[in-house]
């Protein structure tokens, strides 16, 4: 078991992930340390190539890291094996992504209740946690409609519900928002934070969006394989990000 203090949901420790390619290595996180506190949300911007994925799929457990300790909801899982980890990331961590991976056979409320099965849950209670979340996104009306029936902003509402499906500890989300208008981007981002500090989730979001990484807690950049810690609310003065800079420049 670990050391780590119960309320970080997320704790990484000295991470370091190397990939042998043609002979040569390549240190891609070189010593990473970073904790996302229940009811916190973590922005993690850098520029393509950086790194994010990477630190994304060994935060997710779905990668290891080459050095160092990974715990998850005060859980230290660096020992675990294959399948334990597997049980780890279905009942603690819930994912969201830029596209929203709905099965799209099956409606709103049966891909909520899917991962619950999965995790062993009643079918019984598995359909009063989907309808509870169905609410909790607003979409109590909508649980009966496949994926196709509903706009974008609804299908992301959807996947943010299935992702929380398992009450996980951790929330990973991988540009939330990127696929969705300004107008929808926003709507659904104050939802994702509300339920993320409500429910005392930690929130670690990748992003290109500074209006986004400035409404989170804390802001992180990836560079050169270490993360360079910003307050949001600093962001300007101190200089934004460069990987925010060059997208947002443009814009
Ligand atoms: N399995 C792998 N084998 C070899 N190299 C890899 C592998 N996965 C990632 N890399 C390399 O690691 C570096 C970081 O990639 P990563 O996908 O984590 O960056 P990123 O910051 O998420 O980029 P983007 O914003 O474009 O998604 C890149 O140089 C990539 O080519």
């Amino acid at each position: 078991m670990s050391d780590a203090p119960m309320d970080n949901m997320l704790e990484l420790k000295a991470v370091v992930r190397r990939f042998e390619q043609a002979g040569e290595t390549l240190e891609v996180l070189r010593g990473v340390d970073l904790t996302v506190g229940a009811g916190e949300l973590v922005a993690l911007v850098g520029p393509s190539g950086a790194g994010k994925s990477t630190l994304l799929h060994i935060a997710g457990l779905l990668e290891r890291p080459t050095e160092g300790r990974v715990s998850i909801g005060g859980t230290d899982v660096s020992g675990l094996d294959d399948g334990k980890r597997t049980e780890v990331r279905r009942r603690a961590i819930g994912f969201v992504y830029q596209f929203h991976h709905l099965l799209p056979e099956f409606s709103a409320r049966e891909n909520i209740v899917l991962p619950q099965m999965i995790a062993g849950v009643a079918k019984s209670t598995a359909r009063q946690r989907a309808d509870e979340l169905l609410r909790m996104v607003g979409l109590e009306q909508r649980g009966t409609h496949r994926p196709a029936r509903l706009s974008g902003g609804e299908q992301q509402r959807v996947a943010i519900a299935r992702a929380l499906a398992n009450a996980p500890s951790l929330l990973i989300a991988d540009e939330p928002t990127g696929n969705l208008d300004p107008h929808t981007a926003e709507h659904v981002f104050a939802m994702l934070s509300a339920i993320v500090r409500q429910a005392k989730v930690g929130a670690l979001v990748a992003t290109h969006n500074l209006d986004l990484a400035r409404r989170m807690d804390r802001v992180l950049e990836m560079r050169d394989g270490r993360l360079v810690e910003y307050d949001p609310g600093e962001l300007e003065p101190l200089g934004d990000p460069a990987s925010l800079r060059a997208e947002t420049s443009g814009s």
